[in-house]
């Protein structure tokens, strides 16, 4: 089904389109794309909330510059869907998300317009500042470079690197804070506090309003007198505000705070500060679901991606299930860290902003003084929980396998150095499905077997999911548990907790000529290849690994003494993941045998569900059959 866009919208494929029409105009076409976003996600999924809250930001933006030359970068890219319809992808936008259709997120290769790749938060204001050096050298003086950046982004280490930087840089960047109070939880921390601060001060924002107003009359006479008024500016500021102003502070131009929905208003100030030579930042107000009643006053939340809805209604639709339900490996995590922590009191809980994904929020409303959420900070959250195992806690800190990547060297030099207690569940592991490659979590067995010290474990279902979150409490140093996205497979999934020995694997069902080895989540997919192969006549055995590090070497000797043909399987990358250990294992131990690696290639996998990549890659439970055939009939060369 193709959704009809409004009758101004139908005419805009491009923002030279958008320019056309009158600013009086601007309302309705805002108006307009917001249904549009609302008639498309309501039935088609996706990221919303964001979206809606950058609408008028969005069309303002395209209005005034003059997109493609100038450059417009969206922090993590999620509240880009307008910016993706008029930029030509308005015909396309009913595949977002969906198999072999568009990118969720601005993408390079999608449209010249997306001039930078995003997924993960807080890279906008370096990628910018980068273009904006670049036009520099380049001698285009006149192009602009604008940085479009949540409050909850903002809360990221590099958008402070990024803007450390810029402040020393003499380019035409503006950085747009867009704060709606909002991560996809309630942002936090200090910086959220000082945001507030600024936007409820009556006198700042009384003065503010009259410094504007000189500024935009005389922004236009040339350099010296801007220069004067930048600097009567900056006095004004600070004398008002309490403390100096920290943008200013790091010599970036502060602008508002202003009402990122007022259409009209963001042109006037876009326009002005489009003249402004130097970097500077405005400062836009908005909220999150902006315009469509139940995201608007409703739960934010929940309406940061809500699935499928009745836009009349505000409905969100909820399979109803005919048998009891597994339940999502974060709950099994959550609830089991709350039922750990209970009976030991150095269990502490760390999210960098991920407590309803991850499901720490759990332990955060029962044992609020035990469990932080930290803000977008990966880095930060990794050595905060170093910290706190130094001390003797046991920090169980949780982050999505892709936003793992963010913190690489905290966990090697932090942790892994120091051999400290510090439990890493890795959540989102494997395929993230729609959200596609930014945040697929492809390498982090590949990244994290080769840190000494740390103990690298992925369960089966939910039980091994408890057995290893219990064994990692009685285990003095790093551990990882890497976890897939979605549902396990267990609907009494209250197991009884025992600890796993170190490094041990088991036995799933014994065969013979095939065995396939697998570790974690995706070990059931091998269950259901073996059962179709049973009934074709072949008996492949399957062992379930459990530990990529250490492997299991008793049940490794076994497998290569007595079978001659190997699969491994994991929801992993190939270079350097499970199955490289295991022939690593098969080398340097002396056995021949002919392997088959299965897992995710050496390639970008786009987005699509989960079991469409799967598919894709020849690790579905077909998949792995297929692979057992092949190889039940091919003899060693
Ligand atoms: C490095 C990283 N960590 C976590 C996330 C998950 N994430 C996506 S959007 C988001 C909230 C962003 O808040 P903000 O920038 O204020 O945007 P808003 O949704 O409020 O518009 C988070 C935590 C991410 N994309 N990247
Ligand atoms: C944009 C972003 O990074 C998040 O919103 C992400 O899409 C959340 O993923 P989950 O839905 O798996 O929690
Ligand atoms: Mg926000």
């Amino acid at each position: 089904m193709i959704i009809q866009p409004g009758k101004l919208l139908a005419q805009i494929n491009t923002p030279d389109d958008l320019k056309n029409f009158s600013k009086d105009q601007l309302v309705q076409i805002c108006d307009e794309l917001r249904q549009f976003i609302v008639d498309n996600v309501s039935v088609y999924g996706g990221h919303f909330g964001a979206s809606l809250g950058v609408v008028e930001l969005t069309v303002a933006l395209h209005y005034v510059l003059n997109t493609p030359d100038d450059q417009l970068v969206w922090d993590v890219g999620h509240q880009a869907y307008g910016h993706k319809i008029l930029t030509g992808r308005k015909e396309k936008f009913h595949t977002n998300r969906i198999y072999g259709g568009m990118s969720g997120f601005p993408k390079r290769k999608e449209s010249e317009y997306d001039t930078f790749g995003v997924g993960h938060s807080s890279t906008s204001i370096s990628a910018a500042l980068g273009m904006a050096v670049a036009s520099k050298y380049k001698g285009l003086s006149r192009k602009q470079h604008v940085a479009v950046i949540g409050d909850g982004s903002m809360t990221g280490g590099m958008a402070f690197e990024a803007m450390n930087h810029a402040g020393v840089s003499d380019t035409n960047m503006i950085i747009i804070l867009n704060d709606n109070c909002m991560s996809i939880d309630p942002n936090v921390g200090a910086l959220k506090d000082y945001l507030t601060d600024i936007t409820t001060s009556h006198t700042y924002n009384k003065v503010k309003d009259e410094v504007w107003n000189i500024l935009g009359k005389f922004s236009k006479f040339g350099s010296s007198a801007q220069e004067i008024i930048s600097k009567v500016e900056g006095a004004i500021k600070s004398a008002v505000l309490k403390q100096s102003n920290l943008f200013e502070s790091l010599n970036l131009r502060y602008f508002g705070p202003v009402d990122g929905h007022d259409v009209h208003h963001l042109v006037e100030v876009l326009s002005d500060l489009r003249d402004i030579p130097g970097p500077k930042i405005l400062h836009c107000v908005t909220v999150k679901g902006k315009g469509y009643a139940p995201a608007e006053n409703g739960n934010k939340t929940t309406w940061h991606a809500p699935g499928l809805f009745d836009k009349v209604t505000g409905e969100i639709y909820k399979k109803t299930p005919t048998k009891p339900q597994a339940p999502k490996y974060q709950d099994v995590f959550g609830h089991t860290l709350v039922e750990l922590a209970k009976e030991n009191d150095k269990i502490m809980g760390i999210t960098p902003a991920m407590p309803s994904g991850s499901s720490l929020n759990i332990m955060m409303k029962e044992m609020p003084d035990r469990a932080f959420d930290v803000g977008i900070a990966e880095q930060h959250a990794v050595t905060f929980s170093a910290g706190l195992a130094t001390q003797g806690l046991i920090p169980f800190c949780n982050i999505y396998s892709s936003f793992m990547q963010r913190a690489y060297d905290q966990v090697v030099h932090d942790v892994a150095l120091q051999n400290l207690q510090v439990v890493f569940c890795l959540d989102r592991a494997g395929f993230a499905g729609a959200d596609g490659p930014t945040h697929h979590g492809a390498y982090d067995i590949a990244y994290f077997r080769c840190i000494p010290n740390m103990v690298v474990t992925a369960p089966m279902d939910e039980e091994e999911l408890r057995n290893l979150m219990f064994t990692a409490t009685k285990f003095e140093g790093p551990f990882s548990i890497r976890y897939p996205r979605g549902q396990g497979v267990m609907p009494e999934w209250r197991t009884p907790m025992r600890e796993i020995p170190i490094g041990q694997g088991r036995i799933i069902k014994e065969g013979e000529d095939v065995a396939i080895l697998t570790i974690g989540h995706i070990g059931n997919y091998a269950v259901e290849a073996t059962e179709m192969l049973v009934k074709e006549g072949l008996n492949p055995a399957h062992y379930d690994m459990r530990f990529v590090k250490p492997l299991d070497e008793s049940l490794l000797h076994e497998v290569f003494g007595k079978f001659k043909k190997v699969i491994t399987v994991e929801d992993g990358c190939l270079m350097g993941g499970f199955g490289s250990a295991v022939v690593e294992w098969m080398m340097d131990n002396g056995y021949q045998a002919q392997v088959k690696r299965l897992g995710i290639p050496d390639r970008i996998v786009e987005h699509g569900e989960q079991i469409e990549l799967h598919r894709e890659c020849g690790f579905d439970p077909e998949g792995i059959a297929e692979a057992v055939r092949e190889l039940a009939v091919v003899t060693i060369r």
